[in-house]
């Protein structure tokens, strides 16, 4: 019988959890949660008391090893079972690694690819894809229609455009404002700055990819402010809150199947 599931994704500012009833993509759903990193530590005694004990696990992590130490305590606290963090690699579960360094990608910008591929053969025919995640950093991928990564952006998220604007200015201390075409205050300004540079960016990069793969690219979404981005995306941006979890899932199915 098919045990539960735990994936976890560590990022910058959040840690988020999802709780399945088994270890593959359409698992069913049956806790999730986040917490910011400065309170891993209520994981155990908070939102996991009460849950059904995991199976297994399968984390990706970008924060520090101190985050990841405190993460790996709260699991093996509650939970009797093995902490197991996704490193990237040359080639996992039909994505392959075209970074200079593989192991030097973030384990989220892997994790999220291998999830957007799963969903896009899912959907139809093989085509390229770029994939973008809205969280403390933005990251724009580029894949072919083979499921070769063939490199990516990263750029400051919103809090860290704003915050750098704050401190490296005299006359920048302003409450969030609006997205507007044509900005009329400095709140609005700013705002609209931020996104639109996001936008900007992706806009290239959608722009690269059809002209390298010369068809057009299935466009994925996700991280935290997604849905903050997404309303402002021109063409085609499928939102999906789930990309990591459901490249976890992939994975942790992948990997069973290896190893009996
Ligand atoms: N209204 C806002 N104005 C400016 N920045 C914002 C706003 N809302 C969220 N942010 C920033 O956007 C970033 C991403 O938000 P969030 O923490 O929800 O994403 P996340 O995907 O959990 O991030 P990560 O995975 O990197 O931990 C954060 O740095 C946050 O400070
Ligand atoms: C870029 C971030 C911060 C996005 O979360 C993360 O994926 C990371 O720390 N990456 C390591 C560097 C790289 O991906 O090239
Ligand atoms: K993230």
């Amino acid at each position: 019988m098919a045990s539960p599931f735990l994936a976890i994704d560590i990022g910058n500012t959040r840690l988020k959890w999802a709780l399945y009833d088994a270890a593959h993509p359409g698992a069913a759903l049956q806790a999730h949660g986040a917490e910011f990193l400065d309170h891993i530590e209520r994981l155990a005694d908070g939102p996991w008391a009460d849950l059904p004990a995991p199976g297994s696990m399968l984390g990706c992590v970008v924060a520090g090893d101190a985050v990841r130490r405190r993460a790996e305590e709260q699991i093996v606290e509650r939970f009797d079972c093995a902490p197991r963090w996704v490193v990237s690699s040359a080639a996992e579960a039909g994505i392959v690694n075209g970074y200079d360094h593989p192991t030097r990608l973030g384990a989220d910008r892997w994790v999220a690819m291998i999830g957007a591929r799963h969903r896009m053969l899912d959907a139809g025919p093989a085509r390229p894809m770029v994939v973008v995640m809205i969280g403390t950093a933005v990251t724009v991928e580029a894949i072919d229609a083979s499921g070769k990564f063939l490199g990516g952006l990263i750029l400051p998220g919103h809090g860290i455009m704003l915050r750098a604007l704050e401190s490296g200015t005299a006359g920048l201390h302003v409450p969030t404002g609006e997205v507007r075409e044509f900005p009329t205050n400095t709140s609005d300004a700013l705002t609209s700055g931020g996104t639109y540079a996001i936008a900007g960016a992706v806009e290239r990069m959608v722009q690269h990819v059809r002209s390298h793969c010369g068809a057009e690219p299935a466009c994925y979404m996700t991280g935290g402010a997604g849905w903050k981005m997404a309303p402002v995306m021109n063409g085609d941006f499928e939102l999906v809150e789930s990309l990591i979890m459901d490249g976890l899932l992939v994975i942790a199915r992948e990997r069973a199947a290896g190893w009996t």
